[in-house]
């Protein structure tokens, strides 16, 4: 039986994430024919010595023309104007998504291009790495992550039901969320988080007392994962940020009010206030274990493998 669920795929914007779709729709064989495009001739010239895709267009517009699913991996700020380019050359039955890390603003932005006829189905893989660019996709990298989809007033559930089977093909799990629940569930787990990598980073650039080359050579775990986060990529971030305001800013408000709790602990010498706090968060992890979502446990496959076959016993 084909396992080919749209034959021809359009992929605009050729980073980290259409990459890693197009090594994974080639593994899975889910497209007959996948196109390209990115803005850059740098990209667009890397991407064809890589044979990324089978064609790499010199326009948006040609790259989704006649296409059955558009995919859109460029970053949030610019998903409308993308959206605009390749309104004229969608067919009528086509589904385009997108891959942004935030789903509201990215709605509010591309919806009123999608002409009549086309089904508009947004889309998150909660996959990725602090690496950008053309050459820096894999095939796995999909593979037992979590994909929601978002799907818009009127999106025709057949068609999520498609969508869902060709993220299932790249090696996901699929799960349906609505957009403001999406924007503050990531505000919580990815945005802030980020944010605060980059902080704490800056912070030890900012600190004279200790050069730079001590806090390489003695850096502990906690802070060799703040830098590989904040080396990821300026511009995608700086539009994440502006595009999820509202949601970022309700957590970080809560996040400064709880340190300003612990810097009094410290400062007033209250350890149980500390170490009840502490052993609250310690119980989020195992909880976060139990469940089988600690990527970072050299276990991981393991236990995403035996809780798969507990599900199928
Ligand atoms: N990097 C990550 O870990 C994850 C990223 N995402 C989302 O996926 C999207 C893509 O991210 P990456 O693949 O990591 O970025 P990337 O920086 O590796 O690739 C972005 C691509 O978009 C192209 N581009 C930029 N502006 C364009 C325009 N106006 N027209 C056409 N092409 C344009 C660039 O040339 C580049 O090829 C973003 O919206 C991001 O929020 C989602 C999950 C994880
Ligand atoms: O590299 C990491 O630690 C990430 O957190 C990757 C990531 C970045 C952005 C997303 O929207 C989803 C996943």
């Amino acid at each position: 039986m084909s396992a080919v669920i749209y034959p021809k795929v359009a992929l605009i914007g050729l980073g980290l994430i259409a990459g890693s779709m197009a090594h994974a729709m080639r593994r899975a064989g889910l497209a007959e024919t996948i196109t390209g495009y990115a803005r850059s001739a740098e990209t667009r010239k890397i991407a064809r010595e890589i044979n990324l895709v089978d064609e790499v267009c010199d326009s948006a517009l040609e790259a989704a023309r006649d296409a059955d699913l558009v995919v859109l991996c460029v970053p949030v700020g610019v998903m409308g104007a993308v959206a605009a380019e390749i309104a004229p050359g969608l067919k009528p039955g086509a589904v385009v998504t997108d891959v942004g890390s935030v789903k509201a603003a990215v709605i509010e932005a591309v919806a009123p291009h999608i002409p009549e006829g086309v089904h508009f189905i947004p889309g998150h893989p909660l996959a990725g790495t602090e690496h950008s660019g053309p050459r820096s996709g894999f095939a796995e990298l999909f593979d037992n992550r979590w994909c929601l989809l978002v799907p818009v007033e009127g999106s025709d559930p057949g068609e999520v039901a498609r969508l869902t089977r060709y993220w299932e093909g790249l090696g996901s799990n699929v799960d349906v969320m609505d957009a403001e629940h999406h924007d503050l569930v990531l505000a919580v787990t990815s945005h802030a988080p980020h944010l605060i990598a980059y902080t704490m980073v800056g912070v030890a650039d900012d600190l004279r007392r200790v050069t730079d080359s001590e806090v390489i050579k003695y850096s502990a775990a906690g802070f060799r994962d703040f830098t590989r986060i904040a080396a990821s990529d300026p511009t995608m971030w700086r539009d994440v940020f502006l595009s999820n305001k509202a949601a970022t800013l309700e957590i970080l408000g809560r996040f400064t009010e709880e340190l300003f709790a612990l810097q009094r602990a410290i400062r007033t010498e209250d350890g149980d206030h500390l170490h009840d706090y502490f052993t609250r968060t310690r119980a989020i992890r195992r909880g976060i274990i139990d469940a089988g979502q600690d990527t970072d446990a050299p276990d991981f496959g393991r236990a995403v493998a035996s809780k798969a076959k507990a599900r199928t016993e």
